[in-house]
């Protein structure tokens, strides 16, 4: 009360810096709003303190909020609370401050009116060593923790005839939130295959330091095959789910040539699954021969809408390095239609065959839609289940349309009687089967001999470096 509070307020400033200077601490402010513009990394402390398991509190109360489209809650910082973190055994002391603005007469831009800051203390012999390292492990975690509470996105580039506003966010990319239920679990299909697949998304999405050391773009090309019904978007959205990537849904039929394309591709985000459906539909297959001096040449491509080559040029060529963390999805029921460009490998990383229901996969859709699992019915319903569905050739398209909105026991019975009429009517012709196998054999056929053309063995390549 002696002091007017001005002097009170420098003499405390002053003995602090004091302090500050033969404490074995040093002191960071890491302040929300910096002049005018926002601090990146203000909020990428508070995410990161919110969330982690490390931080441990030595205040009483915490504020808890759930953001809308979040399913995660985290807490936040009051005035003056106080934060223990630690990293690679050294220990940093949060401490975040609260002060109310001098209210401002005028400002051309919103500032808030409180001003929040962290201060970091950490041991001096800390600084050099980890505080780097510490900080750049607050970041990458706050932009892992927003990927994963945000809504994904799944983006098309299909007009359905409507205006195109080229001031709009995100042009020429159209959004809506991305919702697909199917995840690997509710997949139906044999599950080597599935746990071969999610392997391979696992190591791709955690590959950076292999892409890094290799000199590879960070990629990786899927070529789903199958006739309809059989999951290939189910598959998609699974991968999505898994991941927590965004899917661009690429329809080539709306892309009026190869520079549409390229821009559009260079407008996708990382972490994202750029899909191509009915790729022996969709491209003009034939301009590839007619023009194979113009790849990567583009001035002259405008015309005819895209071609492989300038696809390939975006999966394969110097495009490619453009975006990391892509992956790219090419399906296709007709596999024997493809050009072997396309199959060669590199370019499509993994051929996956989406086929009739098996068993396992019979016994997915089964506990999906009926709650059933193994055991529930007798052994000599899933033995005759067992035995008619391989050659029932049912896509599970087809089982869960019999299974939806029945009775348990019925649904099974209903199930059955469809699959045995199948397999009569498989039995008076052998067309679909035949089709199939001749497809499948083709597609072997190319894929072997692409394998032995094939002289960089980028499979033993990931080997290694492991
Ligand atoms: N393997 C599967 N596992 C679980 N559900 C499936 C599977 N295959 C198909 N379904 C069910 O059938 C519906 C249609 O399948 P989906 O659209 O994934 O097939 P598709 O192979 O992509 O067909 P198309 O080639 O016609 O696009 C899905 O919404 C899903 O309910």
């Amino acid at each position: 009360t002696i002091f007017p509070p001005e002097l009170r307020s420098t003499v405390l400033k002053l003995l602090r810096r004091i302090n500050h200077r033969f404490s074995s601490y040093c002191y960071y402010d890491i302040t929300e709003v910096d002049g005018v513009n926002t601090n990146e990394l203000y909020s990428a402390v508070q995410l990161h303190l919110s969330t982690s398991s490390s931080a441990v509190s030595s205040a009483g109360r915490l504020s808890l909020t759930r953001h809308l489209n979040s399913s995660a809650v985290t807490f936040g910082l009051s005035h003056n609370d106080t934060l223990f973190d630690t990293f690679e055994g050294a220990v940093f002391q949060w401490e975040h401050l609260i002060t109310q603005r001098p209210p401002q007469s005028f400002s051309w831009r919103h500032v808030p009116d409180e001003k929040r800051v962290f201060t970091l203390r950490v041991k001096k012999t800390h600084t050099k060593s980890v505080l780097n390292r510490y900080l750049e492990h607050i970041t990458n975690r706050a932009a892992e923790i927003r990927r994963n509470n945000q809504d994904r996105h799944l983006y098309t580039n299909s007009r359905g005839g409507g205006s195109i506003d080229s001031s709009r966010p995100g042009f020429p990319w159209e959004a809506v939130p991305f919702k697909h239920p199917s995840t690997f679990e509710t997949l139906a299909m044999d599950p080597v295959k599935k746990s071969e697949i999610m392997a391979d998304l696992r190591d791709f999405a955690n590959g950076e330091a292999f892409y890094k050391a290799t000199g590879r773009a960070w990629k990786r090309g899927y070529l789903l095959f199958g006739p309809p019904g059989t999951g290939k978007s189910s598959m998609i959205a699974s991968m999505a789910n898994y991941l927590n990537y965004d899917i661009y849904d690429l329809e080539l039929s709306e892309v009026g040539s190869n520079s549409e394309l390229r821009k559009l591709l260079m407008k996708t985000s990382a972490k994202s699954i750029i899909v191509i459906e009915d790729i022996d539909c969709s491209i003009n297959l034939t301009n590839r021969t007619k023009k194979p001096s113009r790849v990567g040449h583009h001035a002259d491509e405008d015309s005819g809408g895209p071609t492989l080559s300038g696809l390939l040029n975006f999966t394969d060529g110097l495009w490619s390095c453009c975006g990391s963390e892509r992956i790219f999805v090419f399906t296709t029921n007709h596999v024997d239609k493809l050009d072997p460009a396309l199959l060669r490998s590199g370019r499509m990383d993994m051929h996956i065959h989406m086929s009739y229901c098996s068993y396992p996969a019979l016994k997915i859709l089964l506990k999906n839609y009926l709650g059933i699992e193994d055991g529930d019915l007798s052994d000599g319903i899933m033995e005759e289940l067992e035995g008619v569905v391989e050659k029932a050739k049912i896509t599970p398209a087809d089982v869960s349309e019999v299974l939806i909105r029945r009775e348990k026991m019925r649904a099974v019975m209903e199930l059955l009687k469809e699959m045995k009429n199948r397999r009569e009517r498989k039995r008076g012709g052998n067309e679909d089967e035949e089709q199939e196998k001749r497809e499948l054999e083709m597609h072997n056929r190319n894929a072997e001999k692409i394998e032995k053309d094939n002289d960089q063995m980028v499979v033993d390549d990931e080997k290694k470096f492991k």
